[in-house]
């Protein structure tokens, strides 16, 4: 037994964020044969959980999810903080580094509510706040019409069941982390592509504490961390935000990554599209993916992204 813990890892309250925050737990006292209480978990309410009624990027953005936990690193409140690397913004504060990533999860987004886009009615509402998941969706149906929704996934699921919307997505991951599989339609990611860094949990800790890394370094998963910065690599060229319909896959082959991504209008009219093949760990051949894309988008589109400034 320790009298004391050896890390305390902060975490926001929703029960996905409580189930990736207690499977990071699990990871740490596997790797190190610590008891259950060498890992404290601290828990923040993030400003995003409190407001709920209006669009994130309406109201501030990713920031919003990591502001809370960022405090409490640099306070020392916490040594590190769980987070679904999906919501952590691209350019990060150089006080802050990602001690782990941990093997990420199904990239899918699953579609509630009906068997296909195809086959939802012509007309139909489809609840989404993300960006790229309304693009994507305007791209392949002009006429459904997309309504903000948001909240976890119970309150996503109950709004769906007052007839809110005819459908809505929700990622397998997140599904799948809170024991809910068989849940709706998963969508091929080859077909209907995810968001950067879907299905990954990070764990941040502070650039200069050694001790932290140390124990976070033995549960980061090489493949998934290469994954994860190559398509943030791709993100930061872009210049993306949350405003921004970006979309992206990437497929491993031995030390090699296929990337595709593809960047739309918001209403979904425009969408570029660029495969290129490169070594995992090339971070710059992930970024001349962004530019290339860029290049090749008209203004209105280019004009989503911070990098066209
Ligand atoms: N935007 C919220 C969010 N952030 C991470 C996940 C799911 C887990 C993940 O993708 O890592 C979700 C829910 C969703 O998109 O359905």
């Amino acid at each position: 037994m320790t009298d004391k813990p050896f890390i305390r890892l902060g975490t926001r309250r929703s029960p996905l964020a409580m189930a990736q925050a207690v499977e990071t737990r699990r990871r740490l006292c596997e790797a190190h044969g610590w008891h259950e209480e060498a890992v404290e978990l601290v828990t923040v309410i993030a400003s995003g959980d409190k407001i709920q009624d209006r669009p994130l990027a309406d109201i501030g953005g990713k920031a919003l999810w990591t502001r809370e936990l960022d405090i409490w690193l640099a306070e020392g409140r916490i040594d590190a903080a769980v987070h679904s690397m999906k919501d952590v913004e691209t350019l990060r504060p150089r006080e802050i580094a990602i001690g782990a990533i941990l093997p990420r999860a199904d990239k899918a987004d699953v579609l509630l509510g009906a068997l296909s886009i195809s086959a939802l009615p012509r007309g139909a509402k489809v609840g989404t706040s993300a960006p790229r998941r309304a693009a994507q969706l305007l791209h392949a149906r002009p006429d459904l019409e997309v309504v903000g929704i948001r909240g976890n996934v119970a309150t996503r699921m109950a709004k769906l069941g007052a007839g809110e919307a005819d459908a809505t997505f929700l990622a397998a991951a997140g599904l799948e982390r809170l024991g809910e599989t068989g849940v709706g339609i998963r969508l091929d990611p080859e077909e209907w592509l995810p968001a950067p860094a879907q299905a990954a949990i990070g764990i941040e800790c502070r650039s200069d504490d050694e001790q932290a890394q140390g124990y976070l370094s033995a549960i980061d998963h090489r493949d998934s961390r290469e994954e994860v910065m190559a398509e943030r690599a791709l993100l930061e060229a872009l210049g993306g935000t949350c405003h921004s319909p970006i979309a992206v896959l990437t497929r491993r082959e031995g030390s090699e990554f296929s990337m595709t991504a593809a960047i739309y209008s918001a209403d979904g009219a425009v969408r570029v599209r660029e495969t290129s093949n490169f070594a995992a760990t090339d971070l710059d051949a992930a970024r001349a993916l962004g530019r290339k894309l860029l290049e090749s988008a008209p203004a209105h589109v280019t004009a989503l992204f911070g990098a066209a400034a």
